[in-house]
């Protein structure tokens, strides 16, 4: 089904305040997700959103609490997210490492206790959008086998890197080879992955979607090189926050919560003048696009480069929403 940005705002706000949260800040929560979904990022937008509904009632989250600042080393700061919200105060930590950035060149703010965040891309574009380079982990609970192994010990820990730029080019990426959300993307529509995602039961690699979402044997992206980058990931969170890593986060909680996360961000224009950094950029995006195709009838594209036309056509047609989605989230 099509459904509008309000129509879904107005439904996630109604959940939201149905759950006693305050409603100046469901109204900005929904919006997030709303946005999220908007921009095509189903899997984390309207998708998760049952998820999210099911850890708040859990309480693992707490929708009145506010992230307080614990230290503070001039461009590097350390935050307790105290189990708030996880969009919204995503949010607020890569405007806070903005601000650092703007005052000192890079900005970075390392945050415990916090909530899964949702699409991690909305922080890293956040950034780029201000013109600022952003970049930001999160880790998780371990639902991924480390290279060699068949048990989850490992995060999914998406990494993002955002540039500023016209058009702003970000890579959003999962240490899996699929993220779980793009898994259950693909299952609902019934299709094989494109390539393989994972192995199956009897350690064959598979490209079905569901045996993967129930064995939980999902590949790292790059093999070895996913899951090595994974663990460093959930090391420096884990340090510069001086909070719960994967192991911790698996082994004391019941449930994905209270976890680590990082948000930096780097003035680019004090360090190159706009022209120069214009030509460049354009260089490299040409030389990218240009080269030979495989496949003539599919272009050479770079990562984040098709948001801003899936914006446009999901405000021009409406936002497609699974049948089955929509009515788990209006029986909530
Ligand atoms: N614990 C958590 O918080 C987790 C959150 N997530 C979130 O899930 C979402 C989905 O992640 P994931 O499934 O890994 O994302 P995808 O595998 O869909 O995409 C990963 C990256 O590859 C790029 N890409 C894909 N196809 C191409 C192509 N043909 N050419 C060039 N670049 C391409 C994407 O760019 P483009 O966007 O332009 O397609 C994107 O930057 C993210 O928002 C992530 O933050 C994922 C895992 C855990
Ligand atoms: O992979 C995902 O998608 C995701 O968002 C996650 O947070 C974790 O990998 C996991 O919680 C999915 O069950």
């Amino acid at each position: 089904m099509k459904l509008s940005f309000e129509t879904l705002q107005k439904e996630f706000k109604r959940v939201l305040v149905s759950r006693h949260v305050k409603p100046d800040v469901a109204d900005e929560c929904a919006t997030m997700f709303a946005q999220t979904t908007e921009s095509g990022v189903y899997s984390h937008g309207v998708n998760r959103f049952p998820r999210f509904i099911q850890q708040l009632d859990q309480g693992d989250i707490h929708p009145d609490a506010v992230a307080k600042k614990i230290l503070s080393l001039g461009a590097i700061e350390q935050w307790d997210a105290q189990r708030s919200i996880g969009n919204l105060t995503a949010k607020k930590m890569m405007d806070r490492a903005i601000s650092l950035a703007s005052d000192h060149g890079i900005g970075l703010v390392a945050l415990r206790n916090a909530n899964h965040w949702m699409r991690g891309g909305s922080y890293g574009w956040q950034a780029a959008e201000k013109g600022y380079i952003g970049i930001c982990w999160t880790n998780s609970i371990a639902v991924m086998p480390p290279w060699g192994a068949k048990e989850c010990r490992i995060g999914t820990n998406p990494l993002i890197v955002a540039i500023p730029g016209s058009p702003i080019t970000m890579v959003d990426m999962s240490m899996s080879m699929f993220s779980y959300g793009m898994l259950e993307v693909n299952r609902l529509a019934g299709r094989e992955l494109p390539v393989d995602g994972g192995f199956d039961d009897n350690g064959q690699l598979t490209r079905e979607p569901g045996v993967i979402e129930k064995n939980r044997r999902i590949l790292p992206m790059g093999y070895w090189k996913g899951s090595g980058l994974s663990i460093v990931l959930d090391m420096i969170a884990t340090l510069l926050s001086d909070g719960a890593s994967v192991a911790e986060v698996t082994e004391d909680n019941s449930d994905e919560y209270g976890i680590s996360q990082i948000f930096i961000a780097i003035e680019v224009d004090r360090l190159i003048d706009g022209a120069t950094r214009d030509a460049k950029l354009q260089r490299i995006m040409d030389y990218v696009t240009t080269a030979e195709r495989n496949n003539p009838d599919e272009a050479v594209r770079l990562p984040g480069h098709e948001f801003s036309r899936l914006l446009a056509e999901n405000r021009r047609n409406g936002i497609t929403v699974d049948d089955s989605v929509w009515a788990k989230i209006q029986a909530l």
